[in-house]
Order: structure tokens, then sequence, then C-alpha cells
């Protein structure tokens, strides 16, 4: 198929190498012109992924109504706070042509303000005269590990029915696995959320709390994901998944996660606007902590470890108060939201 990838950073590359080893035809737009002569010409993308050569196949280019013009199926890999503007000219553009696409994109966190996830962004900006279906594809993915053809598996939800489905078949690659999933909400849910549990386990390996304190963050930092992906609909099945358990170990144990490591940055005494700057690279995790902060107040929600890391980046308050707020907050049993939110989906499932 004619593929066109919207983003020429890390995840852009490497999606758009695993698109090439399935023998599709792939365009990468970017808005950096050094970036996409580098990659036509060196076959090289070194600030973004180091140690790759990218396959020939994959052209970039920088005029992006010929990139559209190109595609069938447009995947925007961008960071959330780009997404809403970038849909806005892509669908300008479709509009103008009077042409229709399947539109996936692979964003990992919530829109300020609106909180909104990023499909609901994407139908907001686009209609059905230009889109046939709004995927996502998320999963424990790291794009240096993707780049090099290490075994990866992802999972694809739609809105529509057929979406999810015809993008595991574009992407599906011996070593890159991608199931479906009917659960839109969850599947953006869990990967916009468990940047804020890698960022928060960032900060304490930073500041050498040791293994059971990681652990801690991790288990209780996935209940507070189910618990607010509950509230707005998901199924907390999804959260014991890929893009839910999976991707929360990937991103808050390794040192190729941005959010990881700006949350030790951040321990060594750096500011976050220092730390986001010198990543280079999109740390999604710092606005999506705002806003699942706010979300998690207007759903009356708790999440006493999204509560924590919001005052700890944004109202400068102390370690010792911050370890105090988590380990000394009121008396509560481990299972009580969840087995609530199960019983919730089993009656669901008995009804059907
Ligand atoms: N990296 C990873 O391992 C994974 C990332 N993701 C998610 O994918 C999304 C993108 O991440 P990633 O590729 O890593 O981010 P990077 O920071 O590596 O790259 C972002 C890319 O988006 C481009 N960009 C930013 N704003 C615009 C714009 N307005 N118009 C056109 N291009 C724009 C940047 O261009 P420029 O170079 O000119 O700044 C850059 O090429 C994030 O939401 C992330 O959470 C998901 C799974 C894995
Ligand atoms: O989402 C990711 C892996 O699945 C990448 O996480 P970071 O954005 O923290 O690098």
């Amino acid at each position: 198929m004619k593929i066109t990838v919207i983003g020429t950073g890390s995840f852009g590359t490497s999606l758009a190498m695993v698109l090439v080893d399935n023998g599709h035809d792939v365009h990468i737009y970017g808005r950096n012109s050094a970036v996409v002569d580098e990659i036509n010409e060196q076959h090289t993308n070194v600030n973004y992924l180091k140690d790759v050569s990218i396959p020939e196949a994959v052209k970039a280019v920088s005029n992006l109504e010929d990139s559209i013009s190109h595609a069938e199926i447009i995947v925007l890999a961008v960071p959330v706070k780009a997404m809403r503007q970038v849909t806005r000219e892509v669908h300008a553009h479709l509009k103008a042509m009077h042409k229709k696409v399947l539109l996936v994109h692979v964003a990992k966190g919530l829109e300020l303000d609106t909180h909104l996830r990023v499909s609901e962004i994407i139908s907001e900006e686009t209609d059905d005269e230009t889109v046939q279906d709004i995927c996502v594809l998320s999963g424990p993915s790291h794009a240096e590990e993707v780049a090099r053809r290490a075994p990866t598996t992802v999972s694809a939800a739609s809105i529509g029915s057929d979406g999810a489905k015809v993008i595991q078949d574009v992407f599906m690659t011996q070593y890159f696995r991608v199931y479906h999933n009917d659960d839109l909400t969850g599947v953006e849910i869990g990967g916009a959320l468990k940047n804020i549990i890698a960022l928060a386990i960032g900060v304490l390996h930073g500041l050498n709390f040791g293994d059971n304190a990681k652990a801690a963050i991790i288990t209780r930092g996935l209940q507070e994901i189910a618990r607010l992906g509950t509230r707005m609909g998901a199924n907390p099945l999804t959260f014991l998944g890929l893009t839910g358990m999976g991707d929360l170990i990937v991103t808050a144990t390794s040192m190729h996660s941005r959010n990881y490591r700006c949350g030790i940055m951040l321990a060594e005494g750096r500011s976050v606007e220092e730390a986001q700057q010198e990543m280079g690279m999109v740390v999604e995790g710092v606005n999506t902590t705002r806003a699942a902060y706010e979300l998690a107040t207007q759903y009356e929600v708790e999440m006493p470890i999204t509560k924590v890391l919001y005052q700890y980046l944004f109202e400068d308050i102390s370690q010792e108060e911050a370890f105090y707020a988590l380990m000394m907050r009121e008396k509560t049993g481990e299972t009580d939201d969840l087995k609530e939110a199960l019983q919730q989906q089993y009656k669901e499932w008995t009804r059907e």
C-alpha cells in the first residue's frame, strides 16, 4: 500500500522502516529539510536514532501536500502538542484533493486544557469525507529497538470496527507483532498515563530509593491508571495488556525511555524545562501529568502518584513531602476499586 508517515522523529522513522520491510511504498514527511536530506542521502537520522541504517526504500519528503497526495494510509507520528495543528493541515490538503484516507496515530499523551485523547483530537479536526477511520497503534515499543528489528508486540484499536484490523495487517511483520483491541479508550489511556509513572520512577531511581519503591510505584501506578481509565469507560482488562502493564514495564524500567530519563534528570536537580531541553525529544509525561491530574479532579478519582508528581513538577513540593504524602495517606484496601470495575465489566459481558 502507499503509506505516508508524518514526523521524522524516532518513532516515525522506525515505523517507516517496519512498513518498508513489509513491502509498502513509504514516504516520510519531515518539516526539517536537513533531516529529510539526511534520510534520503545518508540513510541515517542520527539525532533521533543512533547507529541505525535506514533502508533506501524509505523516501523522505519535505512537502506536506506531496506526501499526502502519495498516501492511502497516513501515520501521524508527532507529539501530542503538535497533533491538532498537524491534523488540521492534513485534513485541509485531503479536502482540497477530494481524498479519503485511513489515519493512524502513535502518540501517547493527553491534550493540555481539553484533556482529550489523541483520537478525539483527530476526530474534531477531520470529517467523514476525508477519513475512513481513526486508529491508534500503541504498546511496549521503544523506537531504538524497533529500528534494530528486535521482537516487539503492540495493539491496534480504532473508532470504527474495521480500521484496527486493517492496521494489524499493514504493520505486522516477523519482528513486529500486532494485536487488535476493541477498547480504544483503554488503549489510549494506558499509553498516555504510563508516561506519568515512568517519569515518577525515573525520579525515584535518581534519588536512589531502591527497588521496593519502584515495584510499589509501578504496581500502584497501574491501579490508578486503571481507576481513571475505567471511570472514562475503558475495559479494566486492557490495563493488564500490552498498552497497560506492557508499556508501563518497558517505559518505567528502560534507559531508552525519555520519560524515565527525564525523571532522573529532575532528581539530579535540573528544572522541568532544562530536562526537556536537554532531552531534545518529546517527554509526553510532563503535560500528561497536568492533564491527568485535572481529569482525576474532574472525575473525582483518587490518583495519589499522579497528584504527588504534579506537585513535584509544578508546585515545588519537597522530596520529603512527596514521600510522606504517598506513604502516610489514608489507609485503603488494595483491590477495592478494581473489584468494582471488574464487577461492572462482568455485568456488561453477561448482558450481551
Ligand atoms: N520514541 C518511541 O520509542 C515511541 C514514541 N511514541 C510516541 O510517538 C510520539 C512521537 O514520538 P517520537 O517520534 O519519539 O518523538 P521525537 O521527539 O523523537 O520526534 C518528534 C517528531 O515530530 C516532529 N514534529 C513536531 N512538531 C511537528 C509539527 N508541528 N509538524 C511536523 N512535525 C512535527 C519533530 O520534528 P522536528 O525534528 O523538526 O522537531 C520530530 O520529527 C509521542 O507521542 C511518543 O510518545 C510511541 C511509541 C514509542
Ligand atoms: O512509549 C515508549 C515505548 O513504548 C517510549 O517511551 P518514552 O517516550 O518515555 O521514550
